[in-house]
């Protein structure tokens, strides 16, 4: 979608995590530095596999994921995921906007043997809180964070997730497991993993309850939520109208 001209040029990539009924989407929103781990992280969840040779991501890809709602509950539903990894540069930060409506949700990735990459995460998120570049606040440019932002964003549900732990030892031996600052400044779930593992995300493991509590909560605010979305009994209503939305979209 945006062919970028070199590495040097892509301050940031961002994956589009588009989740939703069969037919309807959710949106989340998935913001992060350059080589943090996007594409091995999209690919691990989606496949349950590591991704064997993940190359630069320019322009976009798109991978799908089956998702069980409630699962093991009476309201069970099976959902499908779709995460758009769409590569990004600072000439097309206006351009990478027309991705962030609507966001329903925000999964913030970071590289844990690169601080700075955890840094950079309140300012992609501020990007995002942009997204329609009407905000007062708006960013001049990428390094001036105002954390007001963030008010009413933490509506939008949002997961943390810090990748290459097997490369950072303060981090694997829990010396400095800490949750990063934008975890608690929003109050979000954050999960620590290796990309390159399967077990990482193994059923029942912390991180793949963290995952799977992060995609439920973001279909239950956009369909089940108070936020006046018509109840999921109503489903055919919100298929009809989402639907044409979805495809209307794309
Ligand atoms: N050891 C280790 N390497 C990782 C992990 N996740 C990603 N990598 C490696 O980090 C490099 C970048 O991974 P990508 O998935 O391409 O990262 P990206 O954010 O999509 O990168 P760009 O698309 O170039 O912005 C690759 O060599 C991966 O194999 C991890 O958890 N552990
Ligand atoms: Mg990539």
């Amino acid at each position: 979608m945006f062919p970028d001209t070199s590495r040097s040029t892509c301050i940031a990539t961002c994956a589009l995590v588009r989740t939703g009924l069969k037919r309807a989407p959710l949106l989340c929103l998935v913001r992060v530095d350059l080589g943090v781990g996007k594409s091995s992280l999209t690919y691990l969840i989606c496949h349950q596999q590591p991704i064997s040779n993940p190359s630069w991501t320019v322009g976009c890809s798109v991978e799908v994921k089956l998702h069980e709602y409630k699962e093991g509950t009476p309201d069970q539903k099976t959902y499908f995921v779709e995460l758009w990894d769409i590569g990004g540069s600072s000439s097309h930060r206006n351009t990478r906007s027309v991705f962030y409506n609507p966001t329903h949700g925000i999964i913030l990735v970071h590289d844990l043997t690169n601080r700075k990459s955890q840094q950079n995460l309140q300012k992609w998120l501020a990007e995002v809180i942009n997204k329609d570049g009407s905000s007062k606040s708006r960013q001049t440019n990428f390094d001036d964070f105002d954390p007001e932002q963030f008010v009413g964003l933490t509506q939008i549900p949002i997961l943390v997730i810090g990748t290459k732990l097997d490369l950072s030892e303060e981090v694997r031996t829990h010396s400095h497991r800490r949750s990063s600052t934008i975890a608690e400044e929003c109050s979000a779930d954050e999960i620590f993993l290796d990309c390159r593992q399967v077990r990482s995300l193994a059923a029942g493991s912390s991180s793949a309850v963290k995952l799977s509590r992060f995609f439920d909560k973001v279909i239950e605010r956009r369909y089940h939520g108070r936020d006046g979305i018509i109840p999921f009994s109503d489903k055919r209503r919100i298929f009809a109208s989402l639907n044409s939305k979805f495809y209307h979209n794309d």
